[in-house]
């Protein structure tokens, strides 16, 4: 049964194409990149910066917030959005992926993902049925269907296997999700590793399922950026073309270009917010490690035309002696200003799309990371 479209395709320019998807709590703009807010906060920053970085959504992880503070504790206080205070949409994965990277002791049968959770070691059992009611119980606007990722290189028979299993679990996943509210939203994944057939069969079986969304799963998992592009390549022309299709854990803003370029529309990452912590800012120049001595005596500002007053008003050398003394402040700002850059480059694809100039979007944007920084 097919299920109803909230997504409407406003302007395709070559295989790039902006629209809206219209959630409960509000719309979310396309091509839209997902911060992710891990365990209900978005590590380093106000949800008001959040929003006015322009942010319309943002992501939850499900495995973090089940084990802790628990979906049913979210629930009674109101759902995601009242207990965090971030009013706008959510995406929240199903859990899985994170079983795989964060927990021991974990064991994969049909049924269900069985791990101990690496906060207190407690025994706990992830099926595709909880991992729906949790999601709900978490308030999501999209809920994901719980699959199997393999991380690659694999072998065929591995990705065979886990592309199989990930197929049951969505049908498991809509079957558990049917009596969802109205407007709220399921997506499912494709898998199938770096094999194109694999990717094929997947796609076409997902969509005889029928989702609101397509997630292209099993990438930007170790494979070069040349094979995450081919396994694009190959699985977006097999996706309904009115729908949603979201390339997860992904990426670099030179893999948001080229993703958006073949026709991506939603993504999600941990980078801006990580790399920020970590003293890294992403500019039109490309990256630029504040940790580094050359700052030290730099007056200038990051970038003097950055619509972002933290990029444009606060110096070099005072970010370089935040991040090198350890300064939570530095986390923050450089937090703040990485999301920023990431939105304002969705909104320059968005814009680009609707005047039908994207290729010189592209163009102009490569240009600038491969000027450097001044
Ligand atoms: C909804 C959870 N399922 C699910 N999450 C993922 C998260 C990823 N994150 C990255 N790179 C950072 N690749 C991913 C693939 C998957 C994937 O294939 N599946």
């Amino acid at each position: 049964m097919s299920l109803p479209n909230h997504f409407e395709l406003l302007a395709t320019n070559g295989t790039a194409r902006t629209g809206r998807l219209t959630t409960p709590h509000g719309v979310v703009q396309t091509p839209a990149f997902m911060p992710v807010g891990t365990a209900g906060a978005m590590k380093g920053m106000h949800w008001r910066e959040v929003r006015d970085a322009g942010a319309d959504i943002v992501l939850g992880n499900t495995y973090h917030l089940m084990l802790r503070p628990g979906a049913e504790r979210i629930a009674a206080l109101g759902g995601l959005q009242t207990f965090t205070g971030w009013n706008g949409p959510m995406l929240t994965d199903s859990g899985g992926f994170q079983v795989m990277s964060l927990s021991d002791l974990r064991k994969v049968s049909e049924k269900a993902v069985t791990f101990r959770s690496h906060i207190d070691g407690a025994k706990v059992e992830l099926s595709p049925e909880r991992s729906i009611e949790v999601q709900r119980l978490l308030g999501a606007d999209i809920a994901m269907q719980m699959d199997e990722c393999v991380r690659l290189p694999a072998t065929r028979d591995d990705i065979e296997r886990a592309m199989r299993l990930s197929l049951r679990w969505a049908e498991r996943s809509k079957r558990a999700f049917e009596s969802a509210p109205d407007g709220n939203m399921l997506f499912g994944i494709v898998q199938g590793g770096d094999i194109p057939e694999m990717r094929h069969i997947n796609a076409r079986e997902l969509v005889d399922i029928g989702f609101h969304g397509y997630a292209i799963g099993g990438l930007a998992v170790g494979e070069p950026q040349a094979v995450m592009l081919a396994m694009i390549e190959e699985t977006a022309p097999a996706l309904p073309v009115d729908r949603p299709r979201y390339l997860m854990g992904v990426g670099t803003p030179e893999d948001l270009l080229e993703a958006v370029a073949r026709g991506i529309d939603m993504f999600d990452c941990v980078l801006p917010t990580r790399n920020g912590r970590h003293g890294m800012a992403f500019t039109r120049f490309g990256q630029i490690n504040l940790r580094n001595a050359r700052h030290a005596d730099d007056p200038r500002p990051l970038d003097e035309e950055s619509e972002w007053p933290s990029a444009r008003n606060i110096s070099r050398a005072y970010l370089h002696h935040l991040v090198r003394s350890g300064e939570t402040l530095g986390a923050m700002l450089l937090s703040e200003i990485n999301v920023a850059y990431y939105q304002h480059l969705m909104q320059g694809m968005r814009e680009a799309i609707t005047a039908g100039t994207f290729e010189t979007f592209q163009e102009q944007t490569r240009a600038g990371w491969a000027k450097g920084d001044i």
